[in-house]
């Protein structure tokens, strides 16, 4: 059985909504605003353990989601640990990481991970929109937004709907949407 509605587990407001905006109504959603632990390790490792500290704490069904930003140049970093270096750095600081590398071309990351509840090992749905660091453009609304550029436009200079429609975040919702309707 597939579940019914999610509770999405997130601290991060913007995420939640352009979760809202591109399920829509495909499933009721509820969610709690809780800043997970995060471990160190691969995507799949930092996603999976995030959701079943979520599931533990929360005692029932979750859904989590973990965002990387992934630099080519510096083989993959700082993919999980985008958080962090966002914070210390900001939007310009690591668009200047690349200054020393020829090759500005990053990946944006999102993976889900669904648990029934405590003991239940996560689902992962992941999506990759492929991009370019570039200098910021665009309003600072949201993290990393003005320095990503796909397709000759920053997600900041996009219009939401725009953004929600080859998103990192739409592709992996795309994903968890099609397992939700497939009955078994
Ligand atoms: O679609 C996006 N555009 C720009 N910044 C994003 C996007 N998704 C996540 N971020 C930022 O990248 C970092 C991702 O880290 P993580 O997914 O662990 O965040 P969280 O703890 O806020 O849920 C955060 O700083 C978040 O604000
Ligand atoms: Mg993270």
């Amino acid at each position: 059985m597939r579940p019914q509605s999610l509770n999405f587990i997130t601290g991060n407001k913007n995420k939640l909504a352009e979760v809202e905006a591109i399920l829509g109504n495909a499933i009721p959603l509820q969610s709690r605003a809780l800043d997970l632990v995060e471990i160190q390790g691969t995507v799949q490792e930092v996603s999976t353990d995030k959701c079943r500290r979520a599931a533990e704490l929360i005692n029932g069904p979750v859904l989590t989601e973990d965002t990387c930003l992934c630099f080519n140049a510096m083989k993959g970093l700082p993919g999980p640990y985008i958080k962090w270096f966002l914070k210390a750095i900001g939007p310009e600081g690591l668009h200047n990481l690349l200054d020393a590398y020829v090759d500005k071309s990053a990946q944006a990351v999102c993976t889900f991970a669904f648990s029934e509840g405590p003991g239940h090992e996560p689902i992962i749905f992941q999506g990759t929109t492929e991009g370019r660091i570039v200098a910021p453009r665009g309003p600072t609304t949201f993290g990393w937004d003005p320095i990503f550029e796909y397709d000759g436009k920053t997600y900041a200079e996009m219009d939401k709907e725009e953004k929600n429609r080859i998103s990192h975040r739409y592709k992996a919702l795309e994903k968890l949407r099609a397992w939700l309707q497939h009955e078994d």
